[in-house]
């Protein structure tokens, strides 16, 4: 059973199976006679006019001996009749239709790689000589020499993303060029009589890993001062400062003043006992000045508060007597306590 293939694909198979056919290698071929149309037809608007002419003026017409069938071209000096010229066989043709395509899918590929700023004349030194219409025959050879300088091409590319200039641009770009005094970091090398800039290409020239650990370790001591001013401004962990919301602040204070006036308990929040520091939410009222009942008092001795809070201090004596207290105060103040501590 004979398997037929496609006049097409059998164009781009570089080695066909009709190939293995002895008359195939003197150039005998039925396909031939049609490969060639179909090529023309295919390529209908072909880039490389060269090769559209090459086939389309070529000629199939049998040699001298009539069993011997030889190619000759209409252009160019014009052999006598019945000469018998170079032959070429069928597999001289597929194989530089191969090569050629082969070509174009190298020339496409390479120009999405290779950056705008490679000029013209570059590229027609690479290639300009392979895409003429007198390109040689065998080039083959060169071709190979092509190849290699593309991969190189590629090769030095994928290392200069890797390691080269363009990196260490891509990286100032990401995270800015060093700052001065970033961090201890800088402080060192400034110490040291480096620049904090050697320090950087330095650790940018051992790779990726150093560059990391360089920007790790700017951000973590960043982070860490943060922590520590904010530690220090507000050691009893309450939002204070920049961070604190003072809209709730002041808000605290006026709705509460309001209250302690409405219920007539204004007296207690002019009470010198609350505490001097704005940073404390403690106040210096203790809860056994408070009528509280023993029982309540005692527990709140077994917890270990002795003081009252801003809050507890001013709503504190209200609600004992019996009054109704609205009260706002930040979280963690002790408005639940307050209120627990109230009941007798
Ligand atoms: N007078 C006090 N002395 C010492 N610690 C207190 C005092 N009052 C409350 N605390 C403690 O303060 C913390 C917060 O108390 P509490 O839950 O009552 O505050 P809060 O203002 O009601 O909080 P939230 O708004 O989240 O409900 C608790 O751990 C509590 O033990």
């Amino acid at each position: 059973m004979s398997i037929k293939f496609l006049p097409p694909l059998r164009l781009l198979n570089p080695s066909p199976p009709v190939t293995r056919f002895p008359l195939m290698n003197v150039g005998l071929s039925i396909n031939t006679r049609r490969s060639i149309p179909i090529f023309s037809r295919v390529f209908p608007k072909f880039k490389y006019p060269g090769y559209a002419s090459q086939f389309s003026t070529r000629s199939f017409r049998p040699g001298p001996t009539g069993s011997r069938p030889e190619f000759s071209r209409r252009t160019g000096s014009k052999p006598e009749r019945g000469e018998v010229r170079t032959s070429k066989s069928l597999v001289e043709d597929e194989a530089e239709i191969s090569d050629w395509v082969s070509d174009l899918r190298t020339s496409s590929f390479r120009g999405r790689l290779t950056s705008e700023d490679e000029s013209d004349s570059d590229m027609g030194r690479r290639y300009g000589s392979k895409r003429g219409p007198a390109r040689d025959r065998d080039s083959g050879s060169n071709r190979g020499v092509a190849r290699e300088g593309f991969s190189t091409k590629r090769r030095r590319e994928s290392d200069s993303d890797e390691f080269g200039e363009p990196t260490r641009r891509r990286t100032e770009s990401t995270f800015g060029p060093p700052r001065k005094n970033r961090g201890t970091m800088g402080l060192q090398n400034e110490k040291s009589g480096r620049g904090e800039r050697d320090l950087w290409i330095k650790r940018d020239d051992k790779g990726v890993k150093g560059e990391r650990g360089f920007i790790d370790h700017d951000d973590e001591v960043d982070g860490g001062e943060g922590e520590r001013k904010g530690l220090m401004r507000n050691p009893g962990g309450l939002v204070t400062g920049e961070d604190s919301d003072d809209d709730d602040d002041d808000d605290n204070g006026v709705f509460e003043k309001n209250a302690l006036s409405s219920t007539g308990l204004k007296k207690e929040l002019d009470r010198p006992s609350l505490s001097s520091s704005s940073d404390s939410f403690m106040s210096e009222t203790r809860f056994d000045q408070c009528s509280i009942s023993p029982l309540s008092l005692k527990g709140i001795k077994d917890a270990g508060y002795e003081k009252m809070t801003v809050v507890q201090a001013a709503t504190l004596p209200a609600i004992v007597k019996g009054k109704d207290v609205l009260a706002k105060a930040k979280t963690g103040t002790g408005k639940n306590c307050g209120i627990f501590a109230s009941i007798n």
